[in-house]
């Protein structure tokens, strides 16, 4: 499944407005939206899933404008993993996950032998064989969020939306999460997903949007457009920056009373971004940094031990 779009433009209230400009997601690709809260990353990936029209700009799906496809080709096409809601249903695993199967029979008609194997195959993708039989209410948060996505894989889609698929979860869940996607990526999905967590970003997504008050302000490949300026930049928040073993970064917040740690540090010096100080001997003192602000100004941190 290849998503494609023209610009895309959307005035809304309050004077918020979209923009984005053309974007196109492969198979096997993810795309991570990026930006602060209210920058518009739901907004898009809305207007990405055909749920709202765009004034004007188009989205196309395997080449075809969305408005071509009817509403069964539609829900086979492309799956929405909303955000974690208020209320649960009071389904089982096997009962929610088969609502994927409802665009294929309708509501009223009875699943056949080929649905309950995809139902199957869906659950045990997103390792949930075990819970078959227990009740959505009864899961954990990241047990849930694995639901809603072994829903998305039984309706067969192969574009995936996922609004913040981490949210709320803790960090083995967010792990899991991460490989799910990975892997189900390695197997040819597409994926446009709203991300909070950089280093989720960064391990997952192979290109990046950042946007900000409702503009796509910068998109490319994750290696190119993910670094600690674009964050400063797009975010407004000092991160350091490590590099991982598969060549990916991870990121920690800077905060303004605390040291970068010395590795964040390391990395830093080693990529010319940053200046360990070291006025007396081998030890800092204090650390210097220096990174480019909202605008290209170059601002300095001083961080003393
Ligand atoms: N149904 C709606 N009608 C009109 N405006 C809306 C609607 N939903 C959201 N907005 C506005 O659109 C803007 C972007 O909101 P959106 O939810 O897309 O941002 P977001 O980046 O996903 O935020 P967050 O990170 O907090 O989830 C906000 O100003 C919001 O108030």
């Amino acid at each position: 499944m290849t998503l494609t779009t023209t610009r895309l433009r959307l005035a809304r209230d309050r004077g918020f407005a979209l923009d984005a400009p053309a974007l196109e997601v492969q198979p096997g690709e993810v795309l991570g939206l990026l930006g602060r809260n209210g920058s518009g990353k739901s907004t898009l990936l809305r207007v990405l899933s055909g749920y709202l029209a765009p004034d004007s700009g188009r989205v196309s799906w395997n080449g075809r404008p969305l408005a071509a496809h009817s509403r069964a080709e539609w829900a086979k096409l492309v799956a929405i993993v909303p955000q974690e809601a208020g209320t649960t249903p009071p389904l089982t695993v096997f009962e929610y996950v088969r609502l994927g199967r409802v665009p294929f029979r309708g509501l009223l008609q009875s699943f056949t032998r080929s649905d309950i194997d995809s139902v199957r195959s869906a659950i045990e993708r997103c390792g949930l064989e075990q819970l078959i039989a227990v009740p959505l209410p009864q899961l954990s948060g990241g047990q849930r969020q694995r639901a809603r996505i072994a829903r998305a894989l039984a309706q067969g889609s192969r574009l995936l939306i996922l609004d913040e698929p981490t949210n709320h979860l803790d960090l083995s869940a967010i792990r899991d999460i991460a490989l799910l996607i990975k892997e189900l990526a390695s197997d040819g999905t597409a994926f446009v997903a709203s991300l909070h967590n950089l280093d989720i970003a960064s391990y997952v997504a192979t290109h990046i949007a950042f946007l900000e008050n409702g503009t796509v302000r910068e998109v490319g490949t994750t290696g190119e457009t993910l670094t600690r300026e674009s964050i400063m930049r797009h975010l407004d928040v000092a991160v350091d920056a490590t590099e991982r073993s598969d060549g990916g970064l991870s990121f920690s917040l800077r905060y303004p009373d605390a040291a970068p740690s010395a590795d964040a540090l390391a990395w830093a010096g080693g990529h010319g971004e940053g200046v360990p100080f070291a006025p007396f001997g081998d030890a800092p003192a204090s650390w210097v940094l220096e990174y480019r602000g909202a605008g290209g100004a170059a601002s300095r941190l001083e961080a003393g031990r």
